[in-house]
């Protein structure tokens, strides 16, 4: 199961595995290399001096009784014939350079940039030499090797030798242009120094100074050399005089004349140009890339599902059938019966039909009719209600023209409905493959598609229909998506339900994907008043999080999220894993009833701005009257979906078309993000099935707490009444004081930031400093205002505390 559950990211975790090693098994690998290549060297330098003792126990290598005069015995002899023998002559040898150095980096963790460069250009020199010797020296096995030696056969077989040294000469020209940087130019120039070096010191060799010894320095860091350098002029001395001390006496006045002589050589060097060598620099890395790629090569990449690591997303088997097993029954008298009636209805009116074809979902089945040259499509459109009239059924809807397929289509509602599981798209491979962010399974469209949405992408939804047509069922199955496809660190629900009634079953997931306020109770919100705390503290939520993604200059929560993962952001700095917020409101038209304005506003904000902070809005509503979704709100909801509605305004109001008051109910919806109006039947499921995958996911670990969004204190109680006892002061209270004062700035993130505390208790501090008078009340998303100046007025206000 455990498995199971982490199916989704199964891909990542593979591909974390093929790159990474952890550092312990680097430590281990990379000794292994180095000393299997220093091995190697030894054995293949003894190679040369032990090979032909050795030949005749290559055979012999089981036997315990023969030993192997190289250095490594028989294991030495035996490798090292494969590599030098059979394989490439001393120029495996630089083998054991490339594993020693690939050791080397491992050993250190050091990255391996310009590594498979060197292990490129190493087999390249490999190659190049062990041809080299079989071309020059065929007779030499043990120059080229095997592979040399054939390898140069097979190309003289097609080029001749002349061919092959040509072949050789321009490898070698590669080798020195590529890998030692060589061009005319700069072997001009060496040469030019070289040779002005030699003239110089032909020059100087001439002169009767240069006979003496070189300088002082030189004398005393080689004293033999000065012996051998004076050997010359003190031997007469030493074989006629005997005499040992006089000698050095002369070369020391010459020492100083030969100071001044020397002056011009280092003239004429200057004139002559001498090669200068420029050093490389190596790229300068972006520090910080390189802390986040050393974090992601030790740690691997963050997390955020790792503190609930066992979480297990909920099985199918909690969800029904409904009986749905066998898929849609097709009647076939019945689409026969409505056939003829469409035929005939339209023939009454002289409308006659080129073409029919029909289409069975599970409520409805779209006919699709070519009508025959010249008719009017506004003809067709005019005869909706004759047509509904003749086919004795409510629900009709004309689609005239069907866009993009040039056919008109008639819904009719089937007689017997198939219900559609949430099962059945649940198990879709449509929602199961969906690589979204917020997959939405809704249901099953005309065609019998299941029909799957993304909710980041709407941003926000805008819910509506009469009572009892299936808006509470929408609202679950948008919410059980979700459930059996994200982990609770991806995804947070707030949700607000006025009845009371309709969301309380995701209570007991309260701790694994609910948001709340700080101060409350319970998680979902059933108070008018606390609403408006709540929608207030998400705009909150969302300007801290606009700064966050500010400060990791990415655009939007995805971007920031993938940064977060990749260890590119520090924690230290406030920065966090955002999960994705979909904020839930059940019976909208009630809420504006009573609080208005003051939840209008907020609403208007989110809707605008909170999409690419990942904060998404379903709205649900059983009024879609102009004075519930206002203009403003309307602009900003693109997705809307209609269950049925009781009039044409009404679906006017949410659609922009009409249509909504044509639907037959029991989850019969029209969906809509822009133009197109798709027809749905929405995913059915029941409050039983509700409470099997709360319970099956509230019986799991879950955080300490629900997800707390900012505090925030509404005008009326703007925080004058908070009264802390001294004595109940947070431990840390002191160092929060003192940070609020150095920066001048009353926010709680920024204590979070510095102490490393959590949200709530943060928040709770600046409360106690708002109770002992060091911050000003709360301003909205703005910075509280620092009553103290200084650090010393800080000092003078707790030595007056303690002596009260
Ligand atoms: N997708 C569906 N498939 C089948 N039946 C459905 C579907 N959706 C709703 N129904 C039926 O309609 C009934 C009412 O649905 P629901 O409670 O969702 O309505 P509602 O719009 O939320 O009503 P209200 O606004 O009064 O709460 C359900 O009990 C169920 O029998």
């Amino acid at each position: 199961m455990a498995k199971k559950t982490k199916k989704p990211r199964s891909s990542g975790i593979k591909k974390d595995f093929t790159i990474q090693l952890s550092k312990q098994n680097k430590i281990i690998t990379g000794s292994l290399l180095m000393l299997f290549s220093i091995a190697l060297f030894f054995s293949f330098v003894s190679y040369y001096f032990t090979w032909q003792e050795d030949q005749s126990l290559l055979t012999e290598f089981a036997n315990r009784n023969e030993l192997a005069k190289n250095l490594l015995n028989k294991f030495g002899a035996s490798v090292s014939h494969f590599f030098i023998y059979k394989g490439f002559g001393p120029a495996s040898i630089i083998f054991t350079y490339l594993l020693f150095i690939s050791g080397y980096h491992m050993f250190l963790s050091k990255p391996a940039n310009g590594l498979l460069r060197k292990w490129i250009w190493g087999l390249v020199l490999i190659i190049w030499f062990s041809i080299a010797f079989g071309c020059f020296a065929p007779n030499q096995p043990l120059l080229g090797g095997l592979i040399g030696y054939e390898l140069n056969d097979f190309m003289q077989d097609y080029t001749g030798k002349l061919g092959v040294i040509l072949l050789l000469l321009f490898g070698l020209t590669i080798i020195l242009v590529r890998l030692f940087k060589l061009s005319p130019d700069v072997v001009a120039v060496f040469l030019k120094a070289k040779i002005a070096a030699i003239r110089a010191e032909l020059k100087s060799k001439a002169s009767p100074t240069n006979t003496v010894p070189k300088d002082d320095s030189n004398s005393e860091e080689d004293p033999e050399l000065e012996h051998a350098d004076t050997e010359e002029s003190t031997n007469i001395i030493d074989t006629y005089t005997h005499k040992q001390d006089i000698p050095p006496i002369q070369p020391k006045k010459a020492e100083d004349q030969f100071e001044v002589a020397i002056a011009p050589e280092e003239d004429l060097a200057e004139e002559e140009n001498i090669a200068m060598e420029v050093a490389k620099l190596a790229e300068e890395k972006e520090e910080k890339d390189n802390i986040s790629e050393k974090l992601v090569e030790d740690f691997g990449e963050f997390d955020p599902t790792l503190e609930l690591g066992n979480y297990k997303f909920p099985s199918l088997d909690l969800l029904d059938n409904h009986g749905t097993t066998g898929g849609i029954t097709i009647n076939q008298e019945e689409l026969e019966e409505n056939k003829n009636k469409i035929v005939e209805t339209l023939k009454n009116y002289k409308i006659g039909i080129a073409q029919i074809k029909a289409t069975i979902g599970p409520t409805v089945t779209l006919y699709e009719i070519v009508p025959d040259a010249g008719v009017r499509i506004s003809k067709i459109k005019n005869l909706e209600d004759d047509i509904a009239l003749s086919l004795a059924a409510l629900g009709i809807r004309i689609i005239a023209p069907i866009p993009g397929k040039g056919t008109i289509g008639i819904e009719v509602p089937n007689k017997n409905a198939t219900m559609v599981s949430m099962r059945s798209v649940i198990a879709s491979s449509k929602f199961q493959k969906a690589e979204m962010q917020l997959p939405i399974a809704f249901g099953k469209t005309i065609s019998n598609e299941t029909f799957v949405v993304d909710l980041a992408k709407m941003p926000h939804m805008l819910m509506a229909g009469a009572t009892g047509q299936g808006k509470s069922v929408g609202l679950n199955a948008v919410l059980t998506s979700l459930l059996y496809k994200k982990h609770p660190a991806e995804v947070k629900f707030v949700l607000i339900d006025p009845k009371k009634v309709e969301l309380t079953l995701f209570n007991k997931i309260e701790r694994h994907f609910l948001a709340k306020l700080p101060d409350s109770e319970e998680a979902i919100i059933t108070d008018n008043a606390k609403v408006i705390n709540t929608l207030n503290s998400l705009c909150i939520e969302m300007d801290n999080r606009y700064e966050l993604l500010k400060l990791a200059m990415v655009r939007n929560i995805k971007e920031y999220n993938a940064k977060f993962k990749a260890r590119k952001l520090n924690p230290n700095d406030g920065h966090v894993f955002l999960p994705y917020i979909v904020l839930v409101i059940d019976e909208f038209a009630d809420l504006i009833m009573t609080a208005g304005k003051e939840v209008e506003t907020p609403i208007a904000r989110l809707a605008q701005l909170a999409r690419a902070v990942g904060i998404h809005l379903i709205i649900a509503t059983q009024r879609p009257s102009v004075n519930v979704i206002t203009g403003i709100i309307k602009a900003n909801f693109p997705a809307r979906i209609a269950f049925r509605v009781t009039s044409k305004i009404d679906s006017r109001t949410i659609l922009d078309t009409q249509g909504a008051d044509q639907l037959i109910g029991r989850g019969d919806m029209l969906f809509t993000q822009g133009n197109d109006v798709t027809r749905i039947q929405c995913a059915f499921v029941d409050t039983p099935e509700v409470d099997r995958i709360t319970d099956f996911i509230g019986s799991q670990r879950a955080y300490p707490d629900a997800h707390l969004l900012p505090e925030y204190v509404g005008n009326d109680d703007s925080g004058t009444s908070i009264d802390y006892n001294i004595s109940d002061r947070d431990s840390m209270f002191r160092e929060a004081a003192e940070v609020i004062v150095i920066a001048q700035q009353g926010s709680a993130s920024l204590i979070q930031r510095k102490l490393k505390l959590g949200y709530n208790r943060a928040g709770r501090i600046v409360d106690q400093l708002e109770a002992a008078g060091i911050v000003g009340p709360f301003e909205g998303s703005k910075a509280r205002q620092v009553l103290i100046p200084d650090m010393i007025a800080l000092e003078q206000f707790f030595t007056n505390e303690s002596n009260k």
